[in-house]
């Protein structure tokens, strides 16, 4: 498969990485107004690196834009007369509706939106896709795209910015969550490397366990809390302060945000 990144940024590069890791192209082109950071990616076999986005499109089947949203419009444009209806783009920039898209590039051309996350570079993320290009073998082709670099969920457009929060902006949350694990892991007398891959593992191991039973959280939970334990002790107090209610209020002020972003341009 020969596909094109057209904004290779932060998740761009992610994704790169990933078609890298999993050996899902023949040709991958990188593109990007400054090349400076795509150094790692340069010497790689059917890899190229370019600020030239119409030949990038022009050699490439699949066309994935990950540019900010205020850049879309402008980069749309630009591509449009290179376009041809035989290429599927994918956008995973936020906000950005396919209603918009196809605006630019007309109804012909194949458009999907997915919402990966930062994990694709290492074949972990959780990507939301939307399409709504009659022909199935469109969105199909998309998903076994993402389904080499993760998992997926096919949904519907009106759900893909609450998804953005959930499993785009959803790395950042579990980040921070793991970071304070760890410093209350310092606090209690680890260092701070030791701490790291207490809270890594044990978070994997939570996720993992989640994962091979289908269980809900709480049945695993109630493994853990022995009655007047130290685990039930620890979850009281934290959620007295506040803990799932900061998680479900940011997660709801993150989405307030997306709103506000979809509707400027
Ligand atoms: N970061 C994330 O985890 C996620 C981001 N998204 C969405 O994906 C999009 C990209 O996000 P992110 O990677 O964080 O943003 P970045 O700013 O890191 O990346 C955007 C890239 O687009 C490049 N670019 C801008 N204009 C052009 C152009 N005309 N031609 C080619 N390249 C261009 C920029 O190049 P240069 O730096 O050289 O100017 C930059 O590297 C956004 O819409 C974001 O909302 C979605 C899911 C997750
Ligand atoms: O923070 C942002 O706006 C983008 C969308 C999701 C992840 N990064």
């Amino acid at each position: 498969m020969k596909i094109a990144i057209i904004g290779t940024g932060n998740l761009g590069a992610s994704i790169a990485k990933g078609i890298i890791k999993e050996e899902l192209s023949t040709s991958l082109v990188l593109t990007k107004k400054s090349l400076d950071s795509l150094e790692e990616f340069i010497s790689i076999k059917g890899v190229q690196c370019t600020t030239d986005n119409s030949l990038a499109v022009r050699q490439s089947e699949v066309i994935i834009i990950a540019v900010q949203p205020a850049q879309m419009t402008q980069v749309l444009k630009a591509l449009k007369s290179d376009l041809k209806p035989s290429q599927l783009v994918i956008s995973t920039v936020t906000g950005y509706s396919i209603e918009q898209m196809g605006s630019v590039l007309g109804s012909e051309q194949p458009l999907v939106r997915a919402m990966p996350n930062t994990a694709i570079a290492v074949g972990q993320s959780m990507t939301t896709l939307c399409s709504n290009h009659p022909a199935a073998s469109k969105m199909e082709h998309a998903l076994n795209i993402f389904n080499c670099l993760g998992t997926t969920l096919a949904i519907s457009e009106d759900k893909m910015q609450a998804s953005t929060v959930v499993c785009a902006s959803g790395i950042a949350f579990w980040m921070r969550l793991i970071r304070a694990n760890t410093q209350g892991a310092i606090q209690l007398g680890f260092d701070a490397k030791e701490a790291h891959e207490m809270a890594v593992q044990t978070c994997f191991g939570a996720a993992s366990l989640l994962v091979a039973s289908g269980n809900h959280p709480e049945s695993e939970i109630d493994k853990v809390t022995t009655p007047k334990g130290c685990t039930i002790e620890g979850l009281n107090e934290m959620e007295f302060r506040g803990m799932s209610a900061a998680m479900i209020k940011g997660m709801k002020a993150s989405f307030d945000k997306i709103n506000d972003i979809a509707a400027v341009k």
